[in-house]
Formats: structure tokens, C-alpha cells, sequence
């Protein structure tokens, strides 16, 4: 790959097998999200049930849906507008300017907490949204695939060091999947970064709350295995937002350009499918003992604790290596002028985060049992995106870094499991 600030990137390197990979995710994708749906509502529940069991073609349009998705995303986006909390700057772009972000995403969360349980108190039927799983994700798919027309277009008026140095390779199908622009904004708005945190996420929890409140009126109670899947992700998407400014510095953020990959990650996947557990529990309820309880908890806070710690450790050591935290930690330098991490969370394997997430995805599949492989598609999938993304990293670091990241790596041989991988 060749740029600079004056010259458009033009990519050479592809992933995902290229443009054939990419436009059969383009297809797969949304087909995989209805599949997933379908299956987790249906009373069999069998993955491998043949024909899938898919909604019929009148279960698929509902204007209600279209209703509320619109009251969803424009409410977010008000919230974001809103001038609550402080500014931050992102990094250091290629032309050497810093953008400004909005750090609210945490009230915005508080805010939609507040409207849920109103709804709740003054009897607005929110567990109706059960039955609308199927037409709410299709008109996410609608926005999501809108959405990415428009930053594929909007893309070629863009000054070449707005552009992202991944998905320019003038194929079409290709750069329209990755992403041609790095931080598509209108005015200060940043469609990038609201959509990474905002509708996807906080309607993931609240779409979890729906399937608690199914439960609660088809059983009259909630179970233990659905408490815990809600506080579970709960406690997740809160750490997201209360650490918004983390963001800033993810590869999502500083590197990829935003197009069908990540607007259909924020809007369709990450809200219809990371919460597969709970919509699984209302057709299929799991028994915990109390013992099995006690255990996944501990997972849960074990994966918790590895997943903030470690993130938290880097963070504040990319912004203060002198900070009194992390001034102690044994580091190495690299050409760039930044120092690698070789003690403390950091030497104990090269991505620990990584580690504590499929901790915590683990627990979040092992409430519903072992009956069924549709609540572990979670852990699945999330195992193969982070090994997928380890490699990534990895190949950035060792270009940014050379015979620095060589050294860390003979440091730290292990990528995310200790003696394993
Ligand atoms: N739930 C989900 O779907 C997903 C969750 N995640 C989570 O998001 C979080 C962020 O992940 P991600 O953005 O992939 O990457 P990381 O937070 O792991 O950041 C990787 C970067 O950290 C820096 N780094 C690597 N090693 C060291 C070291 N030894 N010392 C100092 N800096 C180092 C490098 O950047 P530099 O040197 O330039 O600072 C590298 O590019 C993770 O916890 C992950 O689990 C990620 C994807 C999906
Ligand atoms: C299959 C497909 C379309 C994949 C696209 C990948 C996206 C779903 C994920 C890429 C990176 C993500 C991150 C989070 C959610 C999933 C996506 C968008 C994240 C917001 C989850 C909460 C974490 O605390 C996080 C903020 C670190 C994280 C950032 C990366």
C-alpha cells in the first residue's frame, strides 16, 4: 500500500478473499441474521434442520417496524447532538489534525434506561417487540445497506488523506464492503463512531429487556439463566460506553474506512445476533442450579476483570507512560518513538483483552445449557473474528514496528491463551 496526504491511497492488499469474499458476505450476512432469528424462535430450535425453518413472506414487512427503527435511530441521533459530558480528540490523522468526539454515549445509555422503564410503568407492550425480531432487523438491513450507498458515494468527493488506506483497491464491490472513507462526517457529526456505539449497542441491551419481559409474561417470572444473560451483556455495553474514549484508539476508529462491513456490524449484527441467548431462553427455558450459577458468574467476572484490567493498563499507558500505574511496567522501544509493553497484563500474552472477551462470551452462552448450539454461535463467531483481527493487528504492528514487534513477540510468544495460542 502507498499514500500520502496529497495522493489517493490505492490499495493492493485485500482480505476477506477480495472482492469475491466480499460481495459473498455482503449476501451471506443478512441471510445469516434471519437464519439465526428464525431458528432461535422456532420450537425445535436445530440449526441443522433442513429446510430452515424461515418466516413466511407476510412475517417480513411490518410498518410498525419501520416506525420504531426510525423513533430509535433519531432519538440516538439527538442524544448524540445533545452538548452533554466533555470533547475528546481523536489520534493524529495522516494530514496531522485531530478530529473532536463527543463523549455522551453513557447518558445517552442512562436516557434510554430511563424511557425503557417508563414505557414499562405506564403499560407501552414492549414485549410485543418479540414478535417483530425478523421485520426490525430487516429494516436495520435496509438502513445499514442505505447507509453504505451513500458513504460509497459520498466517498469520491472526499480529499485523498480523508480516505483509508485499506479500501481502496477501485473494485467496486470491494471498497464499498470496506470502507473508502476513514471518518465520514456531516458537519461535526460522525457517522463512524455514532454508529459504532450507539444504536447497535444500546439496542442490544434493550432488546435483551424485550425477551426478559416475554418471558416474565409467558412465565410470570423472570429465570435465573435470563437474569444473568441481561446483567451480563448489560454490564458489557455499560463498560463500552463508560469507556467511550477507548474507542478513539481502536483499528474500527484509526484505521478502517467506514462502509457495508462496520455500518452492518453496528446496525444489523451486533444488535440481532450478540444477543441470541436471551431470545433463545423465551422459546427454550434452561434451569440453572445454583451451583452452575455460581460458576458462570465467576466466569463472567473472571473474563471481566482480564478484558478492563488489560484495556485499561494499555489505554492509560498510550496516554501517560509516566502515569504511576503503568510507570513501573517493563517496556521496550520501537523506531516509532512508542515503547511496547513487555510486563504487567501485556507480557502475560500479546492480547489479553482478547482473552478476557471469549471468557466473558463463554458465560454469556452457558446459562441456556447445552441442549442446543444456536446460544454458542456467539462464542463461535467471536472466536474466529478475534483470531481473524489478532492477525490483522499483528501484520500493522509488525510494518509499524519491525524488529521492535519481532522482539516483543520472542518476549511473548503466546497471541491470546497462554501455552496454547
Ligand atoms: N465484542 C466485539 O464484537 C468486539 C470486541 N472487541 C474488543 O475491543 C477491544 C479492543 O480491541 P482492538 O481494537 O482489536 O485492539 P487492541 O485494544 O488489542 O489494540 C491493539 C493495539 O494495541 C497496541 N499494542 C499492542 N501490543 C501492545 C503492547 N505490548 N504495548 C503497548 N501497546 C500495544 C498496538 O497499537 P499502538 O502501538 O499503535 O498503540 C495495537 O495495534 C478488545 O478488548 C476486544 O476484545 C474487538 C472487536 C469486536
Ligand atoms: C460479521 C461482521 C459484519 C463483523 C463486523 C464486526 C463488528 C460487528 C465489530 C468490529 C469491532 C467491533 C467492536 C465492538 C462491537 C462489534 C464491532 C463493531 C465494541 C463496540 C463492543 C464493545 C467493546 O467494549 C468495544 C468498545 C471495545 C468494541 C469495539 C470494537
Amino acid at each position: 500500500m502507498k499514500s500520502n496526504k496529497h495522493k489517493a491511497p490505492h490499495t493492493t492488499d485485500t482480505e476477506f478473499g477480495g472482492a469475491i469474499g466480499a460481495a459473498c458476505l455482503i449476501v451471506l450476512l443478512p441471510l445469516t441474521v434471519l437464519f439465526l432469528l428464525s431458528v432461535c424462535v422456532s420450537v425445535e430450535g436445530a440449526v441443522l434442520r433442513w429446510p430452515p425453518p424461515l418466516p413466511p413472506h407476510s412475517d417480513l414487512y411490518d410498518p410498525r417496524a419501520v416506525f420504531i427503527i426510525t423513533v430509535w435511530i433519531s432519538t440516538h441521533i439527538l442524544l448524540y447532538m445533545l452538548p452533554v459530558g466533555k470533547v475528546s480528540e481523536g489520534l493524529v490523522l495522516r494530514d496531522g489534525s485531530r478530529l473532536k468526539y463527543p463523549i455522551n454515549g453513557f447518558h445517552a445509555l442512562c436516557v434510554t434506561t430511563v424511557l425503557v422503564c417508563v414505557c414499562v410503568c405506564v403499560g407501552v407492550p414492549l414485549a410485543l417487540l418479540y414478535e417483530l425480531m425478523v421485520p426490525l432487523a430487516l429494516c436495520a438491513m435496509g438502513v445499514a445497506f442505505l447507509l453504505s450507498l451513500y458513504l460509497y458515494a459520498r466517498s469520491f468527493w472526499a480529499p485523498a488523506h480523508a480516505l483509508a488506506l485499506g479500501g481502496n483497491t477501485g473494485h467496486a464491490v470491494y471498497d464499498f464492503f470496506m470502507g473508502r472513507e476513514l471518518n465520514p462526517r456531516i458537519g461535526s457529526f460522525d457517522l463512524k463512531y455514532f454508529c459504532e456505539l450507539r444504536p447497535g449497542l444500546i439496542g442490544w441491551v434493550v432488546l435483551n429487556a424485550v425477551m426478559l419481559l416475554k418471558e416474565v409474561e409467558l412465565t410470570g417470572s423472570p429465570s435465573v439463566s435470563m437474569l444473568l444473560v441481561n446483567a451480563f451483556q448489560l454490564l458489557y455495553v455499560t463498560d463500552a460506553l463508560w469507556n467511550e474514549e477507548a474507542v478513539l484508539s481502536t483499528m474500527d476508529i484509526v484505521h478502517d474506512g467506514f462502509g457495508f462491513m462496520l455500518a452492518f456490524g453496528d446496525l444489523v449484527w451486533v444488535p440481532f445476533t450478540y444477543g441470541l441467548q436471551a431470545a433463545f431462553l423465551v422459546s427454550h427455558p434452561h434451569t440453572l442450579t445454583p451451583f452452575s450459577a455460581l460458576a458462570i458468574i465467576l466466569l463472567n467476572g473472571i473474563g471481566y476483570y482480564v478484558f478492563r484490567k488489560s484495556n485499561s493498563q494499555k489505554n492509560q499507558f498510550r496516554r501517560d507512560p509516566t502515569h504511576a500505574s503503568v510507570r513501573h511496567l517493563e517496556t521496550i522501544a520501537t523506531a516509532t518513538g512508542k515503547r511496547l509493553l513487555v510486563s504487567g497484563w501485556w507480557g502475560f500474552v500479546r492480547h489479553p483483552n482478547y482473552l478476557g472477551d471469549v471468557l466473558m462470551a463463554l458465560a454469556w452462552s452457558l446459562p441456556c445449557g447445552f441442549s442446543h448450539i444456536l446460544p454458542y454461535f456467539y462464542v463461535l463467531y467471536f472466536s474466529v473474528l478475534l483470531v481473524h483481527r489478532e492477525a490483522r493487528d499483528e501484520r500493522q504492528c509488525r510494518a509499524k514496528y519491525g524488529a521492535a514487534w519481532e522482539a516483543y513477540c520472542s518476549r511473548v510468544p503466546y497471541r491470546i491463551i497462554p501455552y496454547i495460542y
